[in-house]
């Protein structure tokens, strides 16, 4: 579950971004959207715990992260949220495993490489375990953020314009995988985008249970701002 109200952030010297209230239950997709500049970015570091409200209230897979401090929002974040951002940020000094084990070893757990395996499995890129970022495609790459987003089983994905740049077949790959990922793990799946192709894209596949929330910003200054939650 995702919920806010009254949700506002002010970065320093910057402009005050005011969020619509969302109700997103546990399981669902949230499609968030709007153009460059409304504060997607911004919304998926509060979501994240990586800023704290400037007011307001948010809730996020049962903890209200208004209580948190830095300290304790890292421990949070390790263990609840699996982010998918569009600079993909694989070491390449690392394998595809090392890559996982860096993040079992960010979050403070021990390794554990049938943790990383049966991950790697999932996405289908377990044959690409010993090879460096440099020697992935595009899409194989993605495959393995995913399973490094995924990797501690989160209860929340955020995936930050997973298919900017992606021809249509791909983009459908990414919105099926990231689909059927959080399906597995009966996560809450957002998708930040301004790619109008991503909720078409994923309307038909969606169970019908399983309907889709979407939360569209605007910049701010206009009005008015709109959830469908
Ligand atoms: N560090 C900052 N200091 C001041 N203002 C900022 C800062 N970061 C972002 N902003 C402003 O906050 C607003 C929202 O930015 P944000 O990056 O969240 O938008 P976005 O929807 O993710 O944009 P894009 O789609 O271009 O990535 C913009 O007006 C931006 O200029």
């Amino acid at each position: 579950m995702i919920s806010s109200y009254g949700l506002t952030y002010r970065y320093p010297a910057g402009v005050e971004l005011r969020f619509p209230d969302v109700a997103v239950p546990q399981g669902t997709v949230l499609l968030l959207s709007g153009p460059s500049g409304c504060g997607k970015s911004t919304w998926l570091a509060l979501v994240a715990g990586l800023v704290r409200p400037t007011a307001g209230q948010l809730t996020v897979a049962g903890q209200a992260l208004n209580a948190l401090d830095s300290v304790a929002a890292d421990a949070w974040r390790a263990g609840a949220i699996g982010f998918l951002p569009q600079k993909l940020h694989l070491s390449a000094a690392l394998s595809v495993t090392q890559n996982l084990a860096l993040a079992q070893w960010a979050s403070g757990q021990a390794e554990d490489p049938v943790a990383i395996r049966t991950a790697l499995a999932a996405l289908g890129v377990a044959e690409l375990a010993q090879r460096k970022p440099a020697q992935l495609s595009g899409g194989q790459a993605q495959r393995v953020a995913l399973a490094r987003a995924v990797l501690l089983k989160p209860r929340v994905i955020l995936a930050d314009e997973p298919t900017a740049s992606l021809d249509d077949e791909a983009a459908l790959d990414a919105v099926h995988l990231l689909l059927s990922t959080a399906q597995a793990q009966q996560a809450t799946l957002v998708i930040a985008t301004h790619d109008a192709r991503v909720a078409a894209l994923l309307a038909p596949v969606l169970p019908e249970s399983n309907r889709l929330y979407h939360l569209q910003l605007q910049r701010p200054g206009s009005t008015p701002e709109r959830a469908q939650c």
